[in-house]
């Protein structure tokens, strides 16, 4: 790291600063009007770009094993080399191409994050100020040389992104920039993975969703047609979106939100949270609570069907709410219902016997509260293309 003022590893890569920057940044400069392209109702979301990438998943499946028509993937590497992909190509501009190769940059990534989620650690950190992690050191000044590289490389070649829209401000430092990067990736990485790995792991699971799913794609879209946003939004495709909120709701990929501090009391009738108090809002807690969900352990895509719907803003919140809800929700909702559209129309999935995840599924320890499905192993068998 450069700057030696920064503090190591107690705010890994200055998050909590960044996302502040990012967001007064984007108010006091328009680049809403840029980011909105990811909204409802912007006039272009880079489905083409999922499209593609999904065809790369496809061929890393096609060569695993030795089966011609059934293939065991790892699903949870595979879905965050997609997300990666996703994520770096849209927003960042920089194309790891992580789905067909091992770039260094990624290999590093994940060294670092499984490193530095040493649990002594987190819960002691001042011990790096006693014993100081070398690896992990090197690690992330690995990494920060890869974020730097990558925004030179975008000065010289500025494209239709937002790191270029930032890059092009005039009071945005190095230092900025490069924490900006950083955000977006990490935020638009893991998150995205997370729900990809969740949504397949519930459709291995819960077969009858699966099969309602595909008939309902390939009744809107064919068996072959591409994917537009007109026909992913979720009023063409209602139970695919119901699924995917389901999976939202009952594995959500950021359990809870970063610690806030109110320099006021709140009073909240049983209980009073005086000035000053760290809280943490529990998103996973709200998901599965009883007196709102009846039955919050199951996984149940209809209810977000029924008239009677229990689910409101303030109840289904995976991408938080409020000013500092998830920016970039739609994006990611449409990166996930390509993957599903392109998925239940080229295979049929089950969990591989046996698996871990056979008893429920099995989430990851992650620093960041991620809820990351853990060695994920999902078998894929090619479909008839013409049938239903
Ligand atoms: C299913 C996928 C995703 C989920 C569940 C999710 C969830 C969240 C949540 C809960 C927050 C609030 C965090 C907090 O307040 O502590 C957040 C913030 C954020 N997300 Fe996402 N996110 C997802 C995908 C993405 C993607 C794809 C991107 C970028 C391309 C992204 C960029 C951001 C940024 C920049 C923030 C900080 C906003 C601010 O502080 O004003 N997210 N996300």
């Amino acid at each position: 790291m450069k700057e030696s003022s920064e503090p190591p590893f107690s705010d890994v890569f200055g998050l909590s600063s960044i996302s502040r920057n990012i967001h007064i940044f984007w108010i006091k400069n328009r680049i809403w009007t840029r980011w909105t392209r990811f909204s409802e109702t912007a006039v272009t979301l880079p489905i083409d770009t999922f499209v593609s990438l999904a065809k790369n998943v496809f061929e890393v499946i096609e060569t695993a094993g030795t089966d011609l028509d059934t293939h065991t993937v790892s699903w949870s590497d595979l879905a965050q080399r997609f997300t990666l992909d996703a994520v770096g190509t849209s927003t960042i501009g920089h194309n790891f191409d992580a789905i067909r190769t091992e770039s260094p940059f990624v290999r590093d990534y994940n060294a670092f994050m499984r490193d530095v989620a040493s649990p002594l650690y987190l819960v002691f950190p001042s011990l790096e100020q006693l014993w100081p992690r070398t690896k992990v050191a090197s690690l992330m000044e690995n990494l920060i040389s890869g974020f730097e590289q990558a925004l030179r490389e975008k000065v010289e070649n500025p494209g239709d992104d937002i790191m270029t829209y930032m890059v092009r401000h005039p009071e945005m430092s190095a230092k900025e920039l490069r924490d900006n990067m950083a955000t977006l990736f990490l935020a638009g990485h893991d998150t995205t993975s997370a729900a990809i790995s969740s949504l397949v792991y519930f459709l291995a699971v819960n077969q009858s969703v699966q099969v309602r799913v595909r008939a309902e794609v390939i009744s809107v879209l064919g068996p072959d047609a591409e994917p537009s946003q007109s026909t992913l939004s979720p009023q063409s495709l209602p139970y695919l979106h119901a699924s995917i909120r389901e999976v939202l709701r009952i594995n959500p990929p950021a359990s809870y939100v970063s610690p806030r501090i109110s320099p006021l009391g709140i009073d909240l009738g049983n209980y009073y949270i005086p000035p000053q108090t760290p809280t943490i809002f529990n998103i996973y807690a709200v998901h599965h609570n009883d007196a709102i969900w009846g039955d919050p352990g199951v996984f149940r895509p209809e209810r977000f069907l029924e008239e009677q719907s229990v689910h409101s803003k303030a109840t289904l919140i995976p991408f938080s709410s409020g000013p500092r809800q998830c920016p970039a929700q739609n994006f990611a909702l449409y990166e996930m219902r390509t993957m599903a559209v392109m998925l239940v129309r080229e295979y049929e999935w089950v969990l591989p016997e046996p698996s871990i995840h056979a008893d429920g599924i099995k989430n990851a320890f992650s620093p960041f509260a991620l809820t990351l499905p853990c060695d994920l192993d999902i078998t894929f068998r090619r479909r008839a293309r013409a049938s239903s």
